[in-house]
């Protein structure tokens, strides 16, 4: 039922209020001033409330309402010769005021407005949390479209989700998208590094300890699993969990309850854990460091992020989204983007992935002059791609090796592709195709 929040010292006016608004359908809370209707205010779609009350009036407390994220709808009371603070009242938010002595009829055409628009605000609300899943996260291409439906699918499931990718490529992001079309989206949502601390406070941290469990436990801790009770515990860098750690994790997912460390009795928890790392989980059990039991706890859901220059549709948005980010931020208003820059975006080969994307964009914003950004300050699309990370993968580092063969076969040949086929053995058709594929294809003739 709609809750209503009535404030006024006089306690008369406040009990024909409410039978007002009763009969209105509302269901109705009363204040005596404002000090007394901020202790009150919980999840009241309206607050009616007098201007000249003792303690905090209506004006401080219509301040004070206004400055919360989710704020009520406000309508004021005016006495007679208060009209003109009751035209600043809503220049200050609050949504409309009629007069004492009421008028039934029109004290209820304005509630009855009010709270349209208090519905109309929920709705756009509601809307607002749907779009931001949607802006969670950024994406264009055909991988990426089919990790979101994966994203969806998965998100309502109550399953532990192991989430891989290189660094930087979005897996924080993934977490929080499944965080948020999940029904724990309003329950606590915990991050732990694993990578940030040393094993024993590790294991504190996450599992809690009595008060005078080991030097410097000065007191009880209830530890994040607890924190995140009824919500998702995200464990980041997951890869880099000592053994100790692991043991007590799997204990966790296996009984559902944690044992903080100096306490005897365990203690039952309902947390959905997500896991993210960039190591490759199967290379570290067969080095032995980490279990394998864990390993398929932890991977019910495996969902891998791609790199971004397996994905290179998504750059153009990606770089619209961070543009626009950093114009607001920088106060720069909208930048030109010179002919040519996207093109050369799209072609380099991030290796730092979405993560380095989001620090070029800043920085050539920050740097941006005339209102445009600067070509010359573009990451070198040629250079990296000569020569990939070593932390990547055999096809990669192959398909690098491959490309700079053809950027200095055409070189030698001063561009002329026949003879660059030619010399690297293959027919004018497959050169024309790896160009393609390389986005060398505007390379001249
Ligand atoms: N699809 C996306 N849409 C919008 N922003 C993104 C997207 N993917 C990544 N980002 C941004 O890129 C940066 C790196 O992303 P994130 O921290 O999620 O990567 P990660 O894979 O968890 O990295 P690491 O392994 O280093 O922790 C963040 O600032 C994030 O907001």
């Amino acid at each position: 039922m709609t809750r209503a929040l009535v404030v006024d010292d006089d306690a008369g006016v406040r009990y024909t209020l409410r039978g007002f608004l009763e009969d209105a359908g509302l269901d109705v809370d009363e204040a005596k001033d404002g000090a007394d209707a901020l202790a009150r205010l919980e999840d009241h779609a309206l607050v009616i409330t007098d201007l000249r009350m003792p303690r905090m009036d209506g004006m401080e407390l219509l301040r004070r309402i206004k400055a919360r994220p989710d704020a009520p709808v406000v309508v004021m009371i005016t006495a007679h010769g208060s009209e003109r603070q009751a035209v600043d009242a809503m220049k200050l938010g609050a949504f409309d005021y009629f007069k004492k002595p009421f008028e039934p009829d029109e004290l209820l055409a304005v509630v009855r407005r009010a709270l349209e628009s208090a519905t109309l605000r929920a709705d756009n609300t509601r809307l607002a949390g749907e779009l931001n899943l949607a802006r969670t996260m950024v994406f264009d291409s055909a991988p990426m479209s089919r990790l979101a439906v994966l994203v969806q699918r998965v998100a309502p499931r109550d399953v532990t989700v192991l989430i891989t990718g290189e660094s930087g490529t979005g897996k924080e992001r993934v977490a929080e998208a499944i965080v948020r079309a999940s029904s724990r989206r309003d329950r606590p949502y915990v991050r732990f590094n694993c990578a940030a601390i040393t094993p024993d406070l590790a294991e504190a941290e996450l599992f809690g300890h009595a008060k005078g469990a080991f030097t410097g436990a000065h007191r009880t801790r209830a530890g994040l699993f607890r924190e995140a009770d009824g919500g998702t515990l995200l464990l980041d860098e997951i890869g880099e969990m000592d053994g100790r750690t692991q043991a007590k994790l799997l204990r966790v997912l296996q009984e559902g309850e944690v044992r903080p460390v100096g306490e005897d009795r365990p203690v039952a928890v309902d947390v959905r854990i997500v896991a993210a790392t960039h190591r490759d989980l199967a290379q570290l059990v067969s080095e032995g460091k980490f279990r394998e039991d864990l390993l398929y706890r932890l991977k019910v859901v495996h969902l891998s992020v791609p790199p971004l220059r397996e994905r290179p549709d998504d750059v153009p948005m990606l770089f619209r989204h961070f543009l626009d980010r950093y114009e607001e931020r920088f106060g720069t208003g909208p930048l030109r983007v010179p002919d040519g820059v996207m093109e050369r975006l799209v072609a380099y080969r991030w290796p730092g992935n979405v993560r380095e994307l989001e620090n070029a964009v800043e920085s050539l914003v920050a740097l941006s002059s005339d209102g445009e950004i600067d070509p010359s300050l573009l990451p070198d699309a040629g250079a990296p791609s000569a020569s990939a990370p070593t932390s990547a993968g055999l096809k990669e580092r192959v398909e690098a090796y491959e490309r700079g063969l053809i950027v200095a076969a055409l070189k030698e040949c001063g561009g002329n592709r026949s003879e660059a086929a030619r010399r690297l053995g293959i027919s004018r058709a497959t050169l024309h195709e790896k160009l393609n594929k390389y986005g060398l294809g505007a390379a001249e003739e």
